[in-house]
């Protein structure tokens, strides 16, 4: 299901938490969040989700509005940073509550979940680890069956091995059904891994929005050892957007054909040479240099 947010505004008293952000996520993708605490992530997500009504703009799904609308609600599906529980809940009982909610729950898929995480059905949700909770919130989730999955720093708790086979199944469901999902997070490269488009969000706004298969295609980083340096027409000739030059060994952030890059490169008769993809990390640094801002202070890995 296609997801359009458009100029959407979410305030606290003065503070504003969400500030005119708007994107659209393509159905069947997977969309990273990216940003420090308090840059507005969970107020996002928690207007994605319908729970808060935005001061404007409005968040469509498939073209229909979400706010107060139990329709499109059926189909999107939040997991929240704090998994909430009722008191006495165990898996059954939510499973009972949540057949209500949603109308693709599938009891086969809640029984092979359960037996797959190993998890006591009957244990009171409450009694469980963070991570054990986190597991059951994942349960839940993917046995309803969303078309729209939004996960708000959805692996926190989680152990290596229960990380990646959530993933897996996510990822599965993803290709399978078209599930769409937007996932917060502070981890660039775990976001790098899994998603399709990646955005940073900043005082509440979007810096950046970008499709990830588009922006590795497009720039490369060069490393290269010469016996004599270049002068500065050789950056020029090379497309070099950004240098790093130490001793005789330059490293060159460079936009463009990555083999004309090389044809180039040869003529200058280095001594050796490397021409690598860029990690996103690399990228967004550079391009948030650019507009002035240090990566380091917005997101933390
Ligand atoms: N219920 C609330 N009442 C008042 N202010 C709030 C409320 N919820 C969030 N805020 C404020 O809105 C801003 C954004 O908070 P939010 O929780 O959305 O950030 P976040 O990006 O999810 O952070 P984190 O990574 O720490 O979870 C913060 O300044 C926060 O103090």
């Amino acid at each position: 299901m296609k997801i359009n947010i458009e100029g959407v505004n979410k305030s606290f008293g003065a503070k504003k938490a969400v500030d005119n952000v708007s994107m659209s996520i393509e159905e069947g993708t997977m969309h990273g969040l990216l940003g420090s605490n308090g840059a507005g992530k969970t107020t996002f997500m928690k207007v994605m989700a319908g729970i808060y009504r935005p001061e404007a703009g409005e968040v469509l799904y498939g073209g229909e509005a979400v706010f107060e609308n139990t329709r499109v609600k059926s189909d999107v599906i939040f997991i929240q940073d704090v998994p909430y529980f009722f008191s006495s809940a165990t898996l059954e009982k939510m499973a009972v509550f949540y057949k209500g909610l949603y109308a693709n729950w599938s009891e086969r898929r809640f029984h092979q979940l359960v037996g797959h995480f190993n998890l006591d059905p009957d244990q009171p949700l409450n009694a469980l680890s963070k991570g054990m909770k986190r597991q059951a919130s994942f349960i839940l989730a993917m046995s309803a069956r969303p078309k729209v999955m939004l996960l708000d720093e959805p692996f926190d708790g989680l152990d290596p091995i229960m990380r990646n086979q959530v993933k897996n199944i996510m990822m599965q469901d993803i290709a399978n059904h078209n599930m769409t999902v937007i996932a917060s997070s502070h981890n660039l490269r775990e976001m790098e891994d899994l998603c399709d488009s990646v955005s940073i969000m900043h005082n509440g706004e979007i810096l950046f929005n970008r499709d990830l298969n588009e922006i590795k295609g497009t720039h490369c980083k060069l490393q290269i050892a010469f016996k004599m340096l270049p002068d500065e027409n050789f950056y020029k000739d090379i497309g070099a957007v950004h240098k790093n030059l130490r001793g005789r060994v330059a490293t060159c952030i460079i936009k463009g054909d990555l083999t004309a890059v090389e044809r180039k490169v040869t003529k200058y008769d280095p001594l050796m040479y490397d021409i690598l993809p860029l990690t996103l990390e690399e990228i967004f640094t550079y391009e948030m240099g650019e507009k002035g801002y240090e990566i380091s202070n917005i997101i933390v890995e």
